[in-house]
């Protein structure tokens, strides 16, 4: 299988005719309808739609969460549509960063200690101290959870994702609970990473400006892509607002 296209770029995610069916009772929710996407290495893409539209969905089963009703997902030339829980769980370990809209923070841990306790486990770790220096923390790396702002708590949950050196990120409305001043500074972590580690990133989010600092921008509605779109500039986070 190739993983590079006409570009160049290399191919890191993709998936062909994914389907979600999720079966509650009686009624089916036809979540996704048949998604093709690829995802190349060290691109900023932004998922937009309408809540409900697929993609939490999507994002579960490219990030190992979930399984797919039919359909075919690969992160490189590992099938995750054919792997076991074990394999997945691996995959997820080794692979994928994940921050959702909620920090899910540990309360008791400091910021340091939160960010510690992933590169324990992870095969070749950053230091705690560089990751949350990476996301602008280094003079908080003391605090507990409860003595900084969302947006910092964001923050450390991001340098949490990138302390095992994950090769994609999956960001799930990391700004959906934060103002725009805030959330221009999870952004800016988000694109620094991007630019200087060259981890591929896919933003879900309902706020259509965040559309400006993207590569690429995929518009979901009714559990298909209905488009894609290459932005000719990408924006600098501290250049939007909403
Ligand atoms: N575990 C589940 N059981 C049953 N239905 C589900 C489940 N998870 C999601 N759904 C349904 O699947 C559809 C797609 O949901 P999904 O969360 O992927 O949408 P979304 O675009 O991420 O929405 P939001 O922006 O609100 O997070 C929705 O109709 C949702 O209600």
């Amino acid at each position: 299988m190739s993983h590079w296209n006409t570009d160049g770029d290399e191919r890191i995610l993709h998936a062909r005719g994914l389907t979600k069916i999720y079966r509650s009772g009686e009624v089916d929710v036809f979540a996704l309808r048949g998604v093709d996407i690829d995802l190349y290495r060290s691109e900023m893409a932004v998922l937009l739609g309408p809540s409900g539209s697929g993609k939490s969905t999507l994002f579960n089963i490219l990030g190992g969460l979930d399984q797919a009703t039919s359909g075919q997902a690969w992160f490189r030339d590992l099938e995750l549509t054919a792997c076991s829980e074990h394999q997945l769980t691996r995959f997820r370990r080794d692979h994928v960063g994940f921050v959702f809209q909620f920090y899910n923070l540990i309360p008791s841990l400091t910021a340091w200690e939160n960010v510690a306790l992933v590169t324990e486990i992870a095969p070749s770790p950053m230091p705690p101290d560089e990751a949350l220096a990476m996301v602008g923390l280094q003079e908080r790396m003391g605090h507990f959870p409860a003595q900084l702002s969302g947006g910092e708590q964001q923050r450390v949950a991001i340098a949490r994702a990138i302390a095992k050196r994950p090769e994609i990120m999956l960001c799930d409305e990391p700004t959906g609970a934060l103002d725009s001043k805030t959330g221009v500074l999870v952004l800016e972590a988000l694109s620094r990473i991007n630019r200087e580690l060259g981890t591929t990133m896919a933003i879900i989010t309902h706020n259509a400006v965040v559309r400006q600092i993207a590569d690429r921008v995929f518009s979901f509605r009714d559990g298909t892509i209905v488009e894609a779109v290459r932005n000719e500039h990408r924006l600098e986070p501290s250049a939007v607002s909403w």
